[in-house]
């Protein structure tokens, strides 16, 4: 999947993809992005716009796959949400030409703070309710016009479970999902992405000031790495740790993110049939 050349003597690791094999992308998702909507009868997809860099490629893509009235996208804005990023949201759908809508979703998720206020001042549980809300609101716009509902979940965060089970991760296809973030980041600039916006931070903005790199304890970019090496990759750990010059305990933090998300990615299981 990636032209990271593992097995090449101390050769630097490089995730970093050709113009050529950025063009084989481009063509490889418009393609799924087409081919999926189809495959469901729709008449085109939904999008959260959130300013972010997932997002605003996903974006990008769509449009290129179903054109500007193939997407409707929908920004989303809690008190959480940094004012500025909202306006680069509003930007994309101008931007891209798209139809688009602001909802607030502040007054929804006070109705569920009001019912439990106790679990309203857990920041997580509380941050977890803005990202579902979001969710539903896809959902109910993606039914009353026929379309399906585009995730924007990357590569790093699938594998480590950086989501919010059935919140942003309630979606009908992740078109970027087989890219790692530094790729993501490449293809946008690729694909003509402002700058200021591939190099915005990462965030989930689910409180003010989270980062997703301070929340991780990792940079994307050594989280990539220890990703494409060792847990795709055919590296053991004290190889890895040699060739990426990382410590045993990111390597330990990537691998146990990993296992400990491994509900997220598998439908909820049942107990199995008894024999009677
Ligand atoms: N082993 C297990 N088997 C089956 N189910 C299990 C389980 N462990 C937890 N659970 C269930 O999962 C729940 C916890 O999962 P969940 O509700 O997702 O919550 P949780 O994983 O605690 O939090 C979501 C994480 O994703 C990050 N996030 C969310 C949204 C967007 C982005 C972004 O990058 O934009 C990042 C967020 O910052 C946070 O770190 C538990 O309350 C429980 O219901
Ligand atoms: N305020 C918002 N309005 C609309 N959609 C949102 C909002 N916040 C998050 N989302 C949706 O949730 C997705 C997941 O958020 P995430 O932060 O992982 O991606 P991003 O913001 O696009 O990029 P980055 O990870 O670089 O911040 C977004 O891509 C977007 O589809
Ligand atoms: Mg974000």
């Amino acid at each position: 999947m990636t032209d990271i050349d593992v097995l090449s003597d101390g050769a630097p690791l490089d995730l970093r993809l050709s113009d050529d094999e950025l063009e084989a992308h481009r063509e490889h998702i418009t393609s799924f992005i087409r081919d999926t909507v189809d495959a469901a009868g729709a008449d085109g997809a939904v999008l959260g716009l959130s300013g972010g860099i997932d997002s605003t490629l996903t974006a990008f893509l769509a449009v290129e796959a179903l054109g500007e009235d193939g997407l409707h996208g929908l920004v989303m804005p809690s008190v959480a949400n940094a004012e500025d990023m909202m306006s680069d949201a509003e930007g994309v759908a101008e931007m891209l030409g798209i139809e688009y809508d602001v909802v607030e979703i502040q007054p929804i998720a006070e109705k569920f703070f009001d019912t439990f206020p106790e679990a309203a001042n857990n920041r997580m549980a509380a941050g977890n309710v803005y990202v579902r809300t979001r969710g539903v609101l896809n959902y109910f716009v993606a039914n009353h016009e026929n379309r399906i509902v585009l995730g924007t979940g990357n590569r790093a965060e699938a594998m480590t479970g950086y989501f919010t089970k059935y919140g942003d991760q309630a979606v009908d296809c992740n078109p970027i999902g087989n890219l790692y973030k530094q790729q993501v980041r490449q293809l946008a600039a690729h694909v003509g992405v402002p700058e200021d916006l591939v190099l915005q931070t990462p965030s989930a903005e689910m409180w003010s000031g989270q980062t997703d790199e301070s929340e991780l304890g990792l940079t994307y970019d050594v989280l990539d790495a220890i990703l494409a090496l060792h847990v795709d990759g055919p590296l053991s750990m004290s190889a890895t740790v040699r060739h990426l010059g990382v410590s045993e305990q990111q390597v330990d933090r990537v691998v146990e993110l990993v296992k400990r998300s491994a509900h997220k990615r598998s439908m909820p299981p049942a107990p199995t049939e008894l024999d009677l």
